[in-house]
């Protein structure tokens, strides 16, 4: 009987025993990590939520373990019981995968599985292959630089003088106090992107709101207290219920990201009143906007379609389409009637595909805002530089006492304006990580390892030669490499300079003759390669029109310390704790 009981009780603890053996994480053989988590069940998860409680930021953390093993490519084990994740902050490496190794590293899964509530069948959450290149092509004529410029930057522009008028309104009661900026620039940005989809026609906006609701305030309202650095808070319009779910869809987004299991908490979230009810009033939006650019089409037609376009199924009619979504239902015109079937302008890949450019488009350009506003702010001599270069480039304007037009910020070159633009890039790592998996059979052999198929690549953009110095020993080991490996230029794109490598220094970019150069050092906010950013133009357009009309109008003080500081937390993009703005005008 003694026996029995023994063995029963040894079998339970070597249950116990090999059951905590087999959760413990599997290192990927070679690839540095820290030893003490490859003894846990839970591996490098107290770590993080360590960090996390302290700073709130990840991205750095990330950084931190490459440092620590002294390696530009290690290995940690975030996910229990699942593979461990790569992390690599070799900028030559990062490049070189981008660029030329995507048969062996695509999009990972991880995204797929982050965004799938969200955008479903969307070209960010496909892998590469025959359904991503049909999404691609039902959306590739929305970046050609004739539409966007002649197009969509009026429908931009009249965006950003909603901006310019709300933040007049806020100048004036604000008093030379500060006041959050972040919500400004989101609804800024949103409606920019919302009439680049929908067209300049789209009725709603999010800034038009505010407005109504601040220009009949009056200071002593709004204000209290006498407090020059006290914060001026300003109360919050209602915005239309459709657009409003579409915000609340992209917060939902931010919860499920920091979720341990995205594919479960969608399962929930899915299940959610709220969440059913959001996505029902997204996509009537959305199917009232596209019946509308179908009568819109429809109109075009009957006034008589261009000659000799019917054959064409590559190039839009730029003078009659003049939005996103008008593009698209000219493709899928003209692709349905080259392949004699029925369009379908509701598929799920247009209604993914349109809302994508929404998702991908706000958060992104809205972050990127929000750090040139520090960025400007705490820099009053980039800003007096920038001023002064938009005002000789934009002469005709100044002349005219008026702001620059539309067509005269988008067809304009202006080296500074572009240094800025790619500085704040570089320094706000408002995307920090690229993502790739290994999609090879064999696996793929990275900085002299061998990472299996189906484990997932970080490739950091804050690493040695981007944001910190590079050692000497890096450069010894990979800078040769670079030369080999991106050819072009002579001996490669060269790290930035350890002196000022981390400070904000829009100079950088600039050659000694005074022109921009994009590939001045290495930074990669877009991603590389087949997979980079589709948006990478509008992006450009967008930043170029916002940024512009910001300087022209406003100076920005500095604000308190308090309200300052560059700590960012990672939620679906790296964006700054905290954002204010002291605004003054500028008369003339
Ligand atoms: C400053 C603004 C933006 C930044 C920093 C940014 C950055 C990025 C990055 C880093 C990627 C991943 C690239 C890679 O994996 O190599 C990406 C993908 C993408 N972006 Fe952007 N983006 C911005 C604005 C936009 C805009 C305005 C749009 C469109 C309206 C857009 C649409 C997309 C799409 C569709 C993808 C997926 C491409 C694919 O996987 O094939 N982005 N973006």
């Amino acid at each position: 009987m003694l026996s029995t009981i023994l063995l029963v009780i040894a079998s339970i603890l070597l249950f116990f025993y090999f059951s905590y053996r087999w959760a413990l994480p599997r290192p990927i053989p070679g690839i540095p990590y820290n030893a003490s988590s490859a003894g846990k069940v839970l591996g490098d998860v107290p770590d993080l939520l360590n960090e996390l409680a302290l700073t709130g930021d990840m991205v750095q953390w990330l950084l931190k373990q490459n440092l620590k093993t002294q390696s530009p490519i290690s290995q940690i084990f975030v996910q229990p019981l699942g593979k461990p994740y790569v992390l690599v902050s070799d900028w030559r490496a990062a490049r070189d995968v981008m660029m030329h190794r995507s048969k062996e590293f695509d999009r990972s899964s991880l995204i797929t599985n982050l965004f799938e509530g969200l955008l479903r069948r969307q070209q960010f959450t496909l892998q590469t292959g025959a359904e991503w290149r049909a999404h691609r092509f039902l959306v590739q004529d929305t970046m050609t630089p004739a539409f966007l410029n002649k197009m969509c930057a009026p429908a931009i522009y009249a965006r950003s003088l909603d901006m310019v008028k709300l933040w007049t309104i806020k100048e004036r009661l604000a008093g030379g106090r500060p006041f959050r900026a972040t919500d400004d620039i989101f609804h800024a940005t949103f409606d920019a992107v919302n009439s680049f989809s929908f067209g300049e026609q789209f009725q709603h906006s999010s800034t038009r709101p505010h407005i109504e609701l601040l220009e009949k305030e009056e200071p002593e309202r709004i204000q209290e207290g006498q407090d020059i650095n006290a914060p001026v808070e300003f109360p919050k319009a209602h915005i239309d219920p459709s657009l409003d779910a579409m915000l609340e869809l992209s917060e939902i987004m931010e919860a499920v990201k920091n979720a341990p299991s995205p594919s479960l908490q969608w399962r929930w979230t899915k299940l959610t009143r709220s969440f059913r009810q959001h996505t029902a009033l997204k996509d009537a939006c959305l199917r009232t906007e596209i019946s509308k650019a179908v009568l819109r089409a429809q109109r075009r037609d009957e006034r008589g379609t261009p000659a000799g376009h019917e054959e064409k199924v590559e190039e839009p009619s730029t003078s009659t389409i003049r939005s996103g979504i008008d593009v698209i239902i000219d493709r899928e015109t003209r692709v349905a009637a080259k392949e004699q079937r029925a369009p379908d302008y509701t598929s799920q890949p247009i209604m993914d595909e349109l809302f994508g450019f929404v998702v991908a488009g706000h958060d992104t350009m809205s972050t990127t805002l929000c750090w040139a506003v520090k960025f400007l702010a705490d820099n009053p001599g980039t800003q007096t530089k920038l001023r002064q270069a938009l005002r000789v480039a934009h002469a005709a304007a100044v002349n005219e006492s008026r702001a620059p037009a539309a067509e005269e910020i988008a067809s304009a070159r202006i080296p500074y304006l572009e240094a800025v633009m790619e500085e704040v890039l570089r320094c706000g790592l408002t995307v920090p990580i690229g993502d790739r998996e290994v999609v090879a059979e064999s696996g793929a052999d990275l900085l002299g390892y061998r990472i299996p198929k189906g484990v997932i690549v970080f490739f950091l953009h804050n690493g040695p030669g981007m944001r910190i110095p590079e050692s000497d020993a890096n450069i010894a080991k990979y800078g040769t490499e670079a030369g080999a490996l991106h050819g072009g230029k002579k001996g490669g794109i060269a790290p930035w300079s350890d002196d000022d490598i981390t400070n904000f220094k829009p100079e950088r970019w600039l050659s000694d003759d005074g022109s921009f150069d994009a590939q001045a050092g290495p930074s990669m906010p877009f991603g590389l390669g087949i997979r980079a950013c589709f948006g990478k133009r509008l992006a450009y357009l967008e930043f170029r029109i916002l940024l512009t009309m910001m300087m022209w109008h406003f100076s920005l003080g500095p604000c308190p310390e308090e309200l300052s500081g560059y700590a960012g937390q990672l939620a679906v993009v790296h964006k700054p704790r905290v954002c204010y703005v002291r605004l003054e005008s500028i008369t003339k």
